[in-house]
């Protein structure tokens, strides 16, 4: 198993108050599989994804990562594993906006120690894979919303994480851009076997992935197939 999460319980502390956010999760994520995760606004979904994409460890319970738990370990630790493991994709793309798309893309192969010189052709053929070649030179401005994301998709990528978790990606983009982008995730997922987690308010989004599961005042309260039925 990729991913496991046992009995885990969140809370966030504000003052006096004490909010139960993550409700007795148990969650198991296989290598491959591609999940989406629906929920109304406050339900809890960006606290599950914080939590499993490495970000945040204030929670009790267990997370398996590839059967190791990486709970008590250092915030340097902590981030090596969450830059190797997982690429991000976000809503507003979160591109840097004075650098070129090959410098964005570049980012998690720069950190991974890579040469520029050595990072290029990996980054031309990641923007490649998105249907975006030659347009490594442009910034992100003069990009539509959907080219920007993929771009993102490109740097979530391009270091070959263990899984991706993208949190909204289509949530700023027409509907035909969205269905554009929601067939880059599906071929990555069929093709390439990539493990991906999203996030998403949209019933038709999440009919892409394979798996769904619905949380609701932080407890998950269905854990589905997609069937391909469901796909019109
Ligand atoms: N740092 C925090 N301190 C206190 N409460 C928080 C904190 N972060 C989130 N919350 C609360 O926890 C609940 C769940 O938030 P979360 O962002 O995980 O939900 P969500 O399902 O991602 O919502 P949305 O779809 O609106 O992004 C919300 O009621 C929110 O107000």
């Amino acid at each position: 198993m990729l991913i496991e999460l046992k009995n885990v319980n969140k809370y966030y502390q504000n003052g006096s108050q004490r909010f139960h956010v993550l409700k007795h999760i148990n969650l198991a994520i296989d290598r491959g599989e591609f999940l989406s995760i629906m929920g109304p606004s406050g339900a809890g979904k960006t606290s599950l994804i914080n939590l499993i994409g490495f970000i945040d460890r204030q929670f009790e319970g267990e997370y398996l990562f590839n059967g190791k738990s990486y709970q008590q370990a250092s915030d340097r630790t902590l981030s090596r594993i969450r830059n190797q493991s997982v690429g991000f994709v976000f809503q507003n793309f979160k591109l840097i906006g004075n650098n070129t798309i090959l410098e964005n893309v570049e980012l998690p192969l720069l950190y991974g120690d890579l040469s520029k010189r050595a990072a290029k052709p990996i980054v031309e053929k990641a923007l490649e894979r998105v249907g975006l070649p030659n347009s490594s030179q442009k910034i992100p401005n003069e990009l539509s919303g959907g080219q920007q994301q993929r771009v993102a998709i490109a740097r979530a990528l391009v270091h070959q994480p263990k899984f991706i978790i993208a949190d909204e990606p289509t949530g700023a983009l027409d509907s035909q851009t969205s269905a554009e982008i929601m067939q880059i995730f599906r071929d990555l997922n069929q093709q390439e076997k990539t493990t991906i987690v999203l996030v998403t308010h949209d019933s038709q989004v999440s009919q892409y992935g394979e798996r769904l599961i619905k949380i609701l005042d932080g407890a998950i309260i269905a854990d589905q197939e997609v069937t391909p039925r469901a796909l019109h």
